[in-house]
């Protein structure tokens, strides 16, 4: 089951099918010890630029799945689907409207065992994801302790997502994000570069998500995985 072997992913990339990634720049992300790789991001993905990037990181063996942000870009062949569910959307089209369309086109094909459902709070404003959602992304510690109960005690869902795409965020939400989890796998993803950041999201996330930093920086976004699984105690490890 996707839900079980995702349990054990530490660090992750996400790959973003919008943006050209070179072979060398693959490989070492694929090669890098990272647990997975995630394809997907918010806007210009279709099926055939998730189809390619798909097809050229199963060339190798670390676990790929596809995040399905559009029912159009639907990759079968993926070993794997991760669902997103904004929970703090303003919009119920993105609380259940769009999974809803998805599970009535795709009816008896979707594989559940191979499916796992992200529960998502966006806090970054400016990004695309909080944009495209309108995601009320003004909340306090409070309302995050509550959002992660409510994705693990009334929706049951296997993992939820602190997600400030695109900017590093707040340690204290995360913090409170932890508060209000038992069993729920916690992903935290957003704007890491440093050792100091790959480190204190590691210390209260279960699952850290690296994705900008591979375009921006391949060799720091490289040492993130070290960062992440091999915490240095407070000493500088950063080249
Ligand atoms: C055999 C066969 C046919 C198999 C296929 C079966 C299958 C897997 C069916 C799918 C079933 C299903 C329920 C699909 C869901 C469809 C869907 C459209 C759901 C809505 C998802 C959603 C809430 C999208 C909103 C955007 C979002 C949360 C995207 C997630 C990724 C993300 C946050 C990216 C980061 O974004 P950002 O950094 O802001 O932007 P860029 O990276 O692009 O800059
Ligand atoms: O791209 P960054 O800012 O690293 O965020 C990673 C991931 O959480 C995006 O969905
Ligand atoms: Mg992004």
């Amino acid at each position: 089951m996707l839900e079980e072997r995702m349990r054990r992913w530490r660090h992750v990339f996400k790959l973003d099918p919008n943006r050209p990634i070179s072979d060398e720049a693959l490989a070492a992300v694929a090669e890098s010890g990272t647990d997975a790789v995630i394809i997907g991001g918010t806007d210009g993905i279709t099926y055939e630029n998730t189809r390619e990037l798909w097809e050229r990181v199963s060339r190798f063996p670390v676990p790929c799945v596809q995040e399905i942000s559009s029912t159009d870009a639907v990759v079968p062949s993926c070993e794997g689907h991760l669902i997103p569910v904004v929970l703090n959307a303003r919009e119920t089209e993105w609380l259940g409207g769009a999974q809803h369309r998805a599970i009535k086109l795709f009816g008896d094909w979707i594989p559940w065992e191979q499916i796992a459902v992200l529960g998502y709070v966006v806090l970054n404003p400016d990004s695309k994801v909080a944009r495209l959602t309108r995601s009320r992304t003004e909340l306090q510690p409070a309302d995050m302790t509550a959002y992660i109960r409510l994705a693990e005690r009334l929706f049951r869902l296997p993992a939820a997502y602190v997600e400030y795409s695109g900017t590093y965020g707040e340690p204290a939400m995360v913090e409170a994000a932890r508060r209000g989890k038992k069993d729920v796998q916690l992903f935290y993803g957003g704007g890491i570069s440093t050792q100091e950041q790959a480190e204190t999201m590691a210390r209260l996330a279960d699952t850290v998500v690296v994705g900008n930093l591979i375009y921006e920086n391949l060799e720091q976004a490289l040492q993130t995985v070290r960062w992440v699984k091999e915490p240095s105690g407070g000493k500088s490890t950063q080249t």
